[in-house]
């Protein structure tokens, strides 16, 4: 597999890849048309904050299985048009939180006590001691904006630098603010206007763009800002202004609106502004965490397995995978038999869980069985983009468990409507590992989903398995098994047939011409190539 890496990460990640055998191209240098062509034939992109991974990424990228982010922050990549192709976007969540926490508490005293500037000063020959009066942090408040992980290890230090906590998300409970000893303040306003610095750390979302502006900053008159989130939260004219004008003390920035080098922005004027080129996450401890932990989902990814850090797949446990993994494809299979047996457009799709498979989270199969159910119409599908491919088709998909099971440990039914009709199909494991279809619209079978299937409709009399197996046999089709259900003696009988080989058209002609068989479809499923090559 190639795995294009176009930010740079720390060695450990580019080892972890290219000693699982793959192949690690890195390519800091391109954008736009050159970034297109690089990334075409490449099964993972690992990237950091910057590379701006759009659509036009996702459509050049017809390879690409994950875009792996080494960090937090996704806001430079499209997560739409990923799901829309079927690509995992996974984020390295906890490796440079830590980092960023620091950068936020140094960027803290480097506005109150004026290090750059000062720094800056010495340097040039001057010995300016009489100009700093800086500011402690001890008793004074500090509202931070957004109490995620970020906000969290920020809060631990500053607390225990003697400040006080304000804490303003809309998204915690006050258990989390309590047990970071802070005040849950439900106004953005009254929170800042508490407040004597301020930090930020919310992600970058359409909600938070610009949610502090200059009635925001006018609240925490006097105090500091400091922002090592992302830029856009903050309105950098209106920031500019306030620390200008002597609305706001200082203000201290990691990470702006445009990136690299804001072109001129005029926060780089204002004398009281400390600035920082996106470094919050640039320590070597936390740059081999991300990269690790970034190699770590694109290997998952390559293997199949589940990506606990995606961000745009469905949840799955790591330890429970191991449970559900055999039945990814019971339900995939069962998903593609229902779809192929189905005329018409599909308008329903259920899957149903009986027995030890019920107590688990099966959001993943669940996906798969929509991915057999759109793989035989659409060219690229899988369990990433399935369930959205569902919504934007109004397919309504529902998800029903009992612990109850009939005749089989665990059972999964895929079942398939189009407004009048419906298939069911059931399948499970035998002996823990072999999928089997067990049921198809309630006759009873015992087929091994693989190649060429068929599934003949007949009426049950004397003769008719014979003339299927003759007709086909005449057309040099071998016949490799066949499952045979019947509702009631002399009534319909559904048979399964695997073959070696593909049915050609006139064979079906030839068997439908026969008044004693109802319906004949020819199902293709995995394996179907090899065995027709061998
Ligand atoms: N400067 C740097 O190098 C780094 C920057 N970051 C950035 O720091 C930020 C925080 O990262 P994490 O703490 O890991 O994220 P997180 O997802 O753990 O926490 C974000 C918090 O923001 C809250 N939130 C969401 N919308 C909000 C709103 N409208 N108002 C207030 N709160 C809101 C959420 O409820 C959540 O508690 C992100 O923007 C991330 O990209 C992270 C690491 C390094
Ligand atoms: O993790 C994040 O959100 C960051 O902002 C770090 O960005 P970087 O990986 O240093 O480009």
């Amino acid at each position: 597999m190639k795995v294009l890496v176009t930010d740079p990460i720390a060695d450990a990640g580019l080892d972890r890849l290219r000693d699982a055998g793959h192949e690690v191209v890195t390519d800091y240098e391109s954008e736009g048309d050159d970034l297109l062509d690089a990334v075409a034939d490449a099964n993972a992109l690992i990237v950091r904050s910057g590379t701006d991974v759009n659509e036009a990424v996702f459509e050049a990228a017809s390879d690409l299985v994950i875009v792996g982010r080494a960090g937090i922050g996704v806001d430079n990549i499209d997560i739409e048009a990923a799901t829309d192709h079927g690509v995992i976007v996974a984020n390295a969540p906890e490796g440079n939180v830590r980092a960023a926490a620091e950068h936020t508490v140094a960027m803290t005293f480097a506005v109150a006590r004026s290090i750059p500037q000062a720094h800056g000063r010495l340097v040039g020959g001057e010995w300016a001691k009489g100009e700093f009066l800086g500011t402690e942090v001890n008793n004074k408040t500090l509202t931070i904006v957004g109490l995620g992980r970020v906000g969290q290890e920020v809060a631990k230090r500053l607390d225990s630098l003697g400040m006080d906590l304000v804490v303003y998300d809309p998204y915690i409970s006050e258990e989390r603010a309590d047990r970071m000893g802070a005040e849950l303040v439900e106004d953005l306003h009254d929170a800042l206007a508490a407040g004597d610095f301020a930090t930020i750390h919310t992600p970058l979302l359409p909600e938070t763009e610009g949610m502090i502006g200059e009635a925001e900053l006018a609240q925490l008159e006097g105090g500091y800002l400091i922002n090592c989130a992302r830029g856009g939260i903050v309105d950098e004219d209106a920031l500019a202004e306030a620390v200008d004008d002597g609305v706001l003390a200082g203000a201290a920035l990691d990470s702006f609106a445009e990136e690299p080098l804001p072109q001129d922005s005029p926060l780089l004027d204002v004398e009281e502004i400390v600035v920082t080129p996106h470094l919050g996450a640039s320590t070597e401890a936390a740059q081999e965490n991300v990269a690790v932990d970034t190699a770590e989902a694109v290997l998952a990814a390559f293997d199949d397995e589940p990506v606990l850090t995606a961000l745009n797949a469905p949840s799955v446990d790591e330890s429970a995978f191991p449970r559900i993994e055999p039945y990814i494809n019971v339900a995939e299979t069962a998903g593609k038999v229902a779809a192929q047996l189905l005329d018409g457009r599909i308008t329903e799709v259920e899957a149903t869980y009986e027995g030890d498979i019920a107590a688990e989270d099966v959001d993943l199969v669940t996906a798969s069985a929509l991915k057999g159910v759109f793989e035989p119409l659409e060219w690229q599908v899988n369990a990433v983009n399935a369930p959205r491919l569902a919504e934007e088709r109004g397919i309504e998909v529902t998800e029903s468990k009992t612990r109850q099971t009939d005749d089989f440990q665990s059972l999964v039914r895929v079942t398939v409507r189009n407004g009048d009709d419906e298939i069911a199909v059931e399948g499970t494991l035998f002996a823990g590992e072999d999928a089997r279809i067990v049921r198809i619209d309630g006759f009873r079978v015992d087929a091994v989903p693989y190649g060429h299937m068929l599934v003949a409709r007949n009426t049950d009399e004397p003769g008719v398995i014979g003339l299927i197996g003759t007709v086909l046999g005449d057309h040099d089709v071998n016949i490799a098994g066949m499952f045979n259900g019947r509702e009631t003696q002399g009534g319909e009988a559904l048979t399964v047939y695997n073959l070696d080989s593909a049915v050609p058209d006139a064979a079906i002609e030839e068997l439908l011409a026969d008044d004693r068989v109802v319906e004949i479809t020819e199902i293709t499923l995995d394996g179907a190539d090899e065995r027709a090559d061998e």
